[in-house]
Parts: C-alpha cells; structure tokens; sequence
C-alpha cells in the first residue's frame, strides 16, 4: 500500500509540535512527513517585541529546524508557500510544487492595517525575526543620526495599537530607551514613547486592576498613553490621529503598528471558505469542506461557546490544537482510532511590562504582578522549549534569567 503524504506548511508553534508529534506517532514506514517553511528555523512569535526593542537577540528566539526534527523521518524543505490547491491536493510552492494526502496548514498571521493610509509604507510591524531586527536597527540608526540633524522627530517613537503587543512592546522599550540614550549621548527627557489606542483604556478585555497595574508601572518608566485616539495616516515623519472629533499630529520618524494581525492571506486567496480571513474548522481541526485539510493557530477560527466570539489567536491554543490535530492524522494514517474534538484549556494570560515586571493571570482567577508574573511567564516558555526538543533545547534557548 502507498504511503500517505502528511505535509506540514509553516513551521510556527503550531506547525512545528505537530510535526514533532508525528515524528513520535508514525514510523518512517507508515507516513512520508514533510514541513514547509520560508526560513530554515522556527521562531518564536511571542519574544519579538523584545528582539524589536533590541532587548534580546534574535537568535535567542529562533531554533534551527534541523535541530528538532527526526531527519530520518520528516524532509525539511524550505521554500514559500504561494498557493494551496485543495481541490487537486497539491500546494504550489516558490520553487516547485508538492502533493499531499493529507494537509496541515500553519502559516501563521500578518498584520492587519484595516487601510489605514501610509500605514503599509510608512510604518513598521512585528511579524518575523526580520522585520523586528529591522525595528532595533531603525531605532538605533535614528538615535545616532539624531546629532546630525536635531530633528526631535528622530526620538519620538509611536506605537499603536496598545492590545497585548503593543504594550509588551512598549514595556521593553521603556528598558531599552535609557541603555540607547546613554550609548547615543542623548539626554533621556528628549525621548518619548508614545503608545496610541482606540479603545477608552489600553488592553481591552483585560481586568481593571491589570491594566491599571501596567499603565502605572509603564507611566512611571516614562511612556505616555494617548487613549480613545484612532490613528488616521501614518506619514513618513509624522502621524495623524483623531481625539474627541480633533485631528491631532506628532512627528516621528518611528511608527511601530501593533495594533492587528489577521490570519495569513494564502489562506483566503486559495479558496478556502472563510469566516474572518480564517478557516472555521471543524471539531476534529479540519476545513469544513475537505476531509484532508487540517487547519492550526492563526490561520484557524473556532468559536468560544461561552462568549460568543472566537477565541483569540494565540501561542497557548496553537500549541494545544497540535495534539489534536496529530491525534487525528496519525488514526487517519493508521486506520483506527476516533477522531477527537478540540478543546481549548485556557492556563492564564502573562504580558511581560519590561525586565522583571509583568502581570496577568494564571489558574483560573490568580492574578500575578511583578516578578512573579515574569517568572510564570518564562517558566512557560521554558515548559514549550522542553516539550518542543527537550532538555537539549531547553539548556540552550531556555529563559533562566528569573530576576531581570
Ligand atoms: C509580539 C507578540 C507577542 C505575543 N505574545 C504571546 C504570548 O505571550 N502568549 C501567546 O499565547 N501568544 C502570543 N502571541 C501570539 C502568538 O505568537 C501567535 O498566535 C502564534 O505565533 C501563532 O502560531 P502559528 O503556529 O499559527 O503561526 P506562527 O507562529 O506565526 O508561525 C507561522 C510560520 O509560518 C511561516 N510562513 C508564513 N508564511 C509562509 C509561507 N508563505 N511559506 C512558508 N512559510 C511561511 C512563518 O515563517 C512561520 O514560521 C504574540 C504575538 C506577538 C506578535
């Protein structure tokens, strides 16, 4: 009998510990796995805002694939996604193009700019290690540019968008700000941060006490907050934003969008049927129309029962909705087994404010704030690290830094 072909696109949290869990399911007798990835490594999406701030390297963030997979039983190639063809079961890729059997799609989000104009242009977004590298480089290279021209719009930096990224972005550059202006011989009271966002308080959804904690933690760092403001253009040395029906402007040479993201756009461009850019899956993981074709993470809607409203796109469910979505291939490959529903168990939120300060809340109802916050955050990072490559993974990428 021919070996089905189970092919992975995008290695991401999801992506990457589905494969991982295959490669512990199947034998190389049973499946032929590939992944698909533009880089050769995975990153991890939720410590960009520290590799844009320049508060951590990129490579902390990043895994080599080849590191992870069993090679013997996963074929790694590295290429872009360009087209799924779900009605010929075959994706077009950069290079070439692949058939599967069964389909696994995990490319991940891109911002969303809801046609702010300029914003495309003129701003710059944390999606990718290459875009925040471009952020810290943008950064440093205004900082020192500045003694050339004094132009004050060079140290202002807005951020918009003041959701879970934007103010964990903003919680780095608070740390980061003072370290630059030293390097940089700039006086730290020319500098601002200045976090803009639509909604009339800043992490909406949040419990008070929480945002309350952030903003006075943020405040006492220096960043401004400019709240129930919708930014309107964004232009190359300024932007645009309205307030209380006025239009108001600040000039910067630094616009950082984080106030969006929407699922990867392939998704909607191959045909898929979509609620919200994304595929509405099944209980099982699987798009509604195609028994094949399993959808994970960003690019994957499901509907929380309780609220009404989908649950958010996270690193949390896009780990968890891997164990399903395995569980099911590897009983579709072997030809026994039921294939189970997904259920999200939520273990808490944590938003890191900067070095040794966050807050959130974990086991249900605790809330955490400070230290502890950033502790049970990186205990978290560590738990995905172990899981993803073990103890050799952990030693070398883990956040053992508890107390800064
Ligand atoms: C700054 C920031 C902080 C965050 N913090 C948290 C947090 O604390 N907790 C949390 O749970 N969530 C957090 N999130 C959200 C979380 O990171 C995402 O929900 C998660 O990364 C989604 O995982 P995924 O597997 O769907 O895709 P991703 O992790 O985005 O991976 C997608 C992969 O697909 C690849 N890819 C994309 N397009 C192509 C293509 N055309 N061809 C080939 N490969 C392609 C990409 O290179 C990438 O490797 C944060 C997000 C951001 C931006």
């Amino acid at each position: 009998m021919k070996k089905p072909n189970i092919v992975v696109l995008g290695a991401g949290y999801g992506g990457m510990m589905t494969t991982v869990k295959l490669q512990k399911s199947l034998n190389a007798s049973e499946a032929n796995i590939t992944l698909v990835n533009k880089n050769d490594y995975h990153y991890q999406t939720t410590w960009l805002h520290e590799v844009s701030a320049g508060t951590v390297h990129q490579d902390q963030a990043r895994i080599t694939i080849k590191d992870v997979i069993n090679e013997h039983k996963v074929n790694f190639v590295q290429d872009t996604v360009v087209e799924i063809k779900p009605n010929e079961n075959k994706v077009k890729l950069e290079n070439g193009e692949l058939d599967y059997d069964y389909l696994v799609i995990g490319l991940g989000f891109e911002s969303a700019t809801f046609g702010i104009p300029g914003l495309e242009e003129n701003a710059l977004m944390i999606n990718d290690i290459n875009s925040s590298r471009l952020i810290r480089e943008h950064l440093e290279f205004n900082f020192a540019e500045y003694h050339k021209d004094q132009n004050p719009a060079r140290l202002n930096i807005v951020v918009g968008g003041g959701g879970f990224t934007g103010i964990e972005f903003v919680g780095e550059l608070a740390n980061k700000v003072p370290e630059l202006c030293k390097e940089y011989d700039i006086d730290k009271s020319q500098v601002r941060i200045i976090n803009v966002e639509g909604a009339p308080t800043v992490l909406p959804g949040f419990d008070p006490e929480l945002v309350e904690y952030a903003m006075n933690s943020l405040e006492a760092r220096g960043v401004e907050f400019i709240t129930g403001a919708l930014l309107k253009e964004s232009k190359p040395d300024a932007v645009v934003y309205e307030k209380d029906g006025k239009l108001n402007e600040i000039p910067t040479l630094t616009t950082v969008w984080a106030a969006g993201v929407k699922a990867n756009t392939i998704v909607e461009k191959s045909g898929f049927e979509t609620n919200r850019g994304k595929i509405q899956v099944r209980p099982d993981m699987r798009a509604p129309e195609f028994d094949n074709v399993f959808v994970i993470g960003d690019c994957a809607l499901i509907m929380n029962e309780e609220s009404g409203r989908p649950f958010p796109p996270t690193a949390q469910i896009a780990i968890q909705q891997s164990a399903t979505v395995a569980h099911n291939l590897v009983s579709l490959v072997k030809g026994h087994g039921e294939l189970e529903g997904f259920e999200f168990k939520s273990l808490g939120t944590l938003a890191s404010l900067g070095h040794n300060d966050g807050m959130g809340v974990v086991f249900g109802d605790k809330k955490l704030f400070g230290w502890k916050a950033t502790f049970m955050k990186k205990m978290s990072d560590n738990r995905y690290l172990m899981k993803l490559g073990g103890i050799g993974l952990l030693l070398k990428k883990g956040k053992f830094n508890f107390f800064y």
